[in-house]
């Protein structure tokens, strides 16, 4: 109590009522008048009719509450988060969740369907790779639990049918941002993840020349946030794959590019932030025990994939008749990729969850011995100039492109790629078997039948075995396979 209050014979009564704090002052030892009791009534029922509106129209944020204040954090930390949360993440992850349907829902979702099976949480599970896999580990019987924050880099109506496609499998996306720690703080009382595929990021290469930040608070901070909880929340810690990049090469000009080559020399900042996310995947691993793989990506493509990505942008203008722009390197030479089509990725993908070994750490700090860090490539091994790409497409959609050559400006593109694949090949028997006509015949269907186009596809092109390489074509991708797997 003040000492000036005490002198003064007052005393200071705290009222708590529907969560407001009402303060009042009463004079000892005197009579409290009729009309000041009066008052204080109708101060109280003004309150609580406050509180009862304030409950009626804002249902959504109460029932978010239980994240900012029931998942373990102090209210310093639950601040934190919250203001860490508003910094970060995009407004069209401000879901709702919470509530006993929603736990069974995850619960359900993350449940193998066959003894032995894995308990996966995949990040960006809306996303090209993320649908992809959360569809083949669903296909085995494995437990899927997925989200994705459905941001506008490019069309949320694609993801919203990936999404859709996934409920029809069974597995559940749910709206969700990495950077929310409490979420995925929850989702890890709730259920016990054995593995994380985390394939949430900021993609593209040139765009991060027009939004830097967004690759900083999804590829470095996003990654940070899973890493924390993976590391001092679940338990026991799940093993994490995630996805990095062929860009980290950058302005390597050994090749076939090898996980042993520099990647001190990024020519993005996309490729700089997977790049310090290899970094960060090293001292998670080596403070915390996480057992983590970190998977190179070289150019995904194929059906249900990126409209940010050149293939799918160069079928949509051939079809439509607009010009594309070619990029050609300074010597003169086609810009070449090693594209990779998705099915390969898949295995390459289930293959690093199935080999990835325990994390060896706990909750507590301490970890029991070392755990596993690798990196791998998947690429296709054989990389191929972007002018046969477009050559491809013009037979497939029996129309020639419109093309506009041009030397290739300084937006962080380099001028090829080109993986070694041998250590995924010899630790989980990744070998790509997918030629770019074939894999480029899958897209183009699916794109014709996605948007509804009543395109007349030439039919001698569907003679090129989509999916199915050839004897021949199967011997060169062994010799290939066998080649990188020896250099
Ligand atoms: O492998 C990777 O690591 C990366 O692959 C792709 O990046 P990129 O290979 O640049 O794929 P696209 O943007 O589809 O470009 C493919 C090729 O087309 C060329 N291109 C692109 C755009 C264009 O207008 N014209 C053009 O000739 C590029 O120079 C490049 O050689 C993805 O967009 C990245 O997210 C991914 O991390």
């Amino acid at each position: 109590m003040p000492a000036d209050a005490a002198a003064k014979g007052m005393k200071l009564e705290r009222y708590a009522s529907g969560g407001a704090m009402l303060l009042r002052r009463v004079a000892s030892g005197k009579i409290v008048s009729a009309s000041s009791h009066l008052l204080f009534r109708a101060t109280v029922l003004a309150t609580l009719a406050l509180v009862f509106l304030f409950t009626f129209h804002y249902p959504s944020l109460l029932s978010r509450s239980f994240t900012l204040s029931g998942a373990g954090a102090g209210e310093g930390g639950a601040a934190a988060h919250a203001s860490h949360r508003s910094l970060l993440m995009s407004s069209s992850a401000a879901s709702v969740y919470g509530g006993a349907a929603w736990e069974k829902e995850v619960r359900r979702s993350a449940k193998p369907r066959k003894d032995g099976g894995i308990t996966v949480l995949v990040t960006g599970a809306a996303g090209f790779v993320g649908t992809h896999c959360s569809l083949a580990l669903r296909a085995r019987g494995d437990g899927v639990l997925g989200l994705d924050n459905f941001n506008s880099y490019y069309d949320p109506e694609l993801k919203r049918a990936r999404q859709r496609l996934l409920a029809g499998r069974g597995v559940l996306v749910l709206d969700a941002d990495i950077n929310d720690a409490l979420l995925l703080e929850k989702l890890f009382d709730l259920v016990s993840f054995t593995h994380v595929l985390h394939l949430a990021a900021q993609a593209g290469v040139r765009y991060a020349m027009e939004a830097p930040q967004t690759y900083v608070a999804s590829n470095v901070a996003g990654l940070v946030s899973v890493f924390e909880v993976a590391a001092k929340h679940a338990d026991p810690q799940p093993a994490i794959v995630w996805a990095s990049s062929s860009s980290v090469y950058g302005l390597n000009t050994d090749a076939p590019f090898s996980e042993d080559h520099r990647t001190d020399r990024p020519a993005s900042l996309y490729a700089a932030t997977k790049k310090a996310g290899e970094a960060i995947a090293h001292t998670y691993n080596h403070i915390y025990g996480l057992s983590i793989t970190g998977l190179r990506f070289f150019t995904v493509y194929g059906p249900w994939g990126r409209p940010d990505m050149a293939y799918f942008f160069f079928t949509k203008s051939i079809i439509s008749g607009e010009p594309i722009t070619l990029f050609r390197a300074a010597d003169g030479a086609d810009a070449r990729r090693d594209f990779t089509y998705i099915d390969d990725v898949v295995k390459g993908c289930l293959g690093a969850l199935d080999t990835s070994g325990k994390s060896t750490g706990s909750k507590s700090g301490k970890k029991s011995g070392p755990a596993p860090l690798r990196v791998y490539n998947l690429g296709n091994t054989s990389p191929v100039p972007v002018t046969r790409m477009v050559a491809i497409l013009e037979k497939l959609l029996g129309k020639k492109a419109n093309k506009r050559i041009v030397t290739m400006p300084s937006n962080g593109d380099v001028p090829f790629t080109h993986a070694n694949v041998s250590h995924a090949a010899h630790d989980f028997g990744y070998r790509p078997t997918t030629s770019l006509d074939a894999g480029l015949r899958h897209f183009v269907d699916w794109f014709v039948d996605y948007y509804k186009l009543k395109l007349d596809i030439p039919k001698i092109a569907k003679v090129a075995g989509a999916g199915k390489p050839s004897s021949s074509s199967k011997k060169k991708k062994k010799a290939a396979a066998a080649m990188s797997a020896s250099s």
